[in-house]
């Protein structure tokens, strides 16, 4: 199958009753192997509802999400929690490393919580891929916001993962060093065929992408190749992201 990760009629009800909020409504997608999409829409649209049901980081209501050929739904927590550390790389707005580890210990953790050990020669790789070759055995505290979410970056690609979620991933990051670590995520997608879900509220960072998918009101409203920043802002305009 070509699908790295498939939707179908996925919805998500938070609450009951007369206070249920529909923040999914019956979302069919499929992201293709190699591609980087990004998800956009308004604040409140069900972004981060997506990328939580689609990661396996929160359970739809109804609707199904495979990963590969694996349904979701059929797996315990166990095993989902298995299967983000090992088929799955997360990336977030603030970084998510841990103080007291080195670069390299933050990178290779998710294969040591798996019982696993690091390929020598594939974990230099990746620090020399993020440009933190002299900067192996430094603490978080002693690199910038963008060399954090480099490190952050080589952490979801250690375990060769099948899809890299990423969660505004450049929210917390200045213009420039949003657009170096936006770089670094388009290589990855080029050069190691890495499959991205990216979500962001910024043109820039969406027109990185090869896909745009649009959310309004929990449902798919509309997709874009090829975006340019323009024309997201354009389509994000009309969708009122940005009305007061
Ligand atoms: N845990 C929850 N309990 C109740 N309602 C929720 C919960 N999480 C999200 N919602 C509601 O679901 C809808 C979608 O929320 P979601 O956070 O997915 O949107 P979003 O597009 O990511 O928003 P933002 O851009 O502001 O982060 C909103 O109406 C929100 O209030």
């Amino acid at each position: 199958m070509s699908e790295a990760i498939t939707l179908d009629a996925v919805s998500k009800v938070y609450g009951k009753g007369r206070g249920a909020v529909a923040a999914l409504r019956e979302v069919t997608v499929r992201f293709p192997r190699g591609g980087f999409t990004a998800v956009m829409g308004p604040s409140g649209s069900g972004k981060s509802t997506f990328l939580h049901c689609a990661a396996g980081l929160d359970r739809p209501t109804s609707g199904t999400v495979r990963l590969g050929d694996t349904d979701l739904s059929r797996l315990s927590e166990t095993k989902l929690t298995e299967l983000r550390r090992e088929r799955a790389g997360f990336v977030f707005q603030s970084f998510n490393l841990i103080s007291s580890l080195t670069v390299e210990q933050n990178v290779t953790l998710p294969l040591r919580l798996a019982g696993r050990r690091a390929d020598a020669g594939r974990l230099a790789e990746l620090v020399r891929r993020v440009g933190l070759q002299d900067r192996a055995g430094h603490r978080p505290a002693q690199l910038s916001g963008g060399q954090q979410q480099r490190v952050a970056i080589a952490r979801a690609l250690i375990s060769d993962p099948e899809v890299v979620f990423a969660d505004e991933p450049t929210g917390a990051l200045d213009t420039m060093t949003a657009r170096e670590v936006l770089t670094l995520l388009r290589q990855t997608v080029d050069e190691l065929g890495q499959t991205i879900v990216m979500v962001t509220h910024d043109p820039v960072a969406a027109s990185y992408a090869d896909e745009v998918l649009f959310l309004a009101d929990g449902r798919v409203v509309d997709t874009m190749l090829g975006p340019t920043a323009a024309n997201v802002a354009d389509r994000m305009i009309r969708l009122g992201a940005w009305n007061r």
